[in-house]
């Protein structure tokens, strides 16, 4: 499916997704500038957001008042493939966005229990509420890296401090990864998902209200917009 812009142009759904929630993070960001000194954005890794971040990153604001971090973090090195940090400094930190300060979400530690301390210190002189927080979502329902099979989804979804270490058997590395909470100590909240599958996740998740089964459920509360695209 294609649909067609104001100049004719055909322009893929998930193009014009990216386009359009490029468009509302912008304004959001420029809206709360104007009453505080810093607004932080929270984004999520994943393949999902490249045609976002590379909107975004066009997007003109006063960019060196923004911190942008993310939702969540594999614990590799910058130069592993996996890497989000990786993708966010390439896809978003760059254009018109090169002058955002962005802090990843894994350190020098050998493990994120080792690291989980100094990064939670780092998050927390961020300035909160977060403006924005960009949310994907896997297959099983995970979103950051609140996995449905891992042994810390309990203390990800109650916990009051910001970060967790966290493991899931379903993925191959040890993650980092914001708390409910803090995901939730937010202005605004997007979901953005594309492909049939996800929409049928998405769609099931408003069955019923256990977010130990669809971790996504623990964020289906005010202001939630979800962004889909075929
Ligand atoms: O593992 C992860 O997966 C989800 C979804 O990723 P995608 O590749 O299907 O877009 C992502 O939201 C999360 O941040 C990431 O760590």
């Amino acid at each position: 499916m294609k649909t067609t812009d104001s100049t004719e142009q055909t322009i893929e759904p998930r193009q014009a997704l990216a386009e359009s929630l490029a468009e509302a993070v912008a304004a959001a960001l420029r809206e709360d500038l104007e009453h505080q000194s810093r607004a932080t954005l929270i984004v999520s890794g994943g393949s999902t957001p490249v045609p976002f971040f590379k909107a975004l990153s066009q997007k003109r604001l006063e960019w060196s008042r923004v911190d942008v971090t993310l939702a969540d973090e594999r614990w590799v090195d910058e130069a592993h493939d996996d890497s989000n940090t990786r993708l966010v400094r390439t896809h978003l930190i760059a254009n018109e966005a090169a002058t955002a300060l962005f802090h990843p979400l894994v350190n020098d530690a050998d493990t994120p229990e080792a690291g989980v301390d100094a990064l939670e210190q780092q998050v927390g002189e961020l300035h909160w509420p977060a403006s924005v927080v960009i949310l994907g979502m896997g297959g099983d329902g995970h979103t950051a890296s609140l996995f449905p099979d891992s042994p810390e989804l309990e203390h990800g979804l109650t916990t009051t401090r910001r970060l967790l270490a966290a493991h899931a058997p379903s993925v191959t590395q040890a993650r980092m990864s914001f708390s409910r909470q803090a995901l939730l100590d937010s202005r605004r909240r997007y979901v953005h998902v594309t492909g049939m599958d996800k929409r049928r996740v998405f769609s099931t998740a408003f069955s019923s209200d256990d977010a130990r089964e669809l971790p996504i459920r623990a964020f289906m509360t005010e202001p939630l917009s979800l962004y889909w695209a075929p």
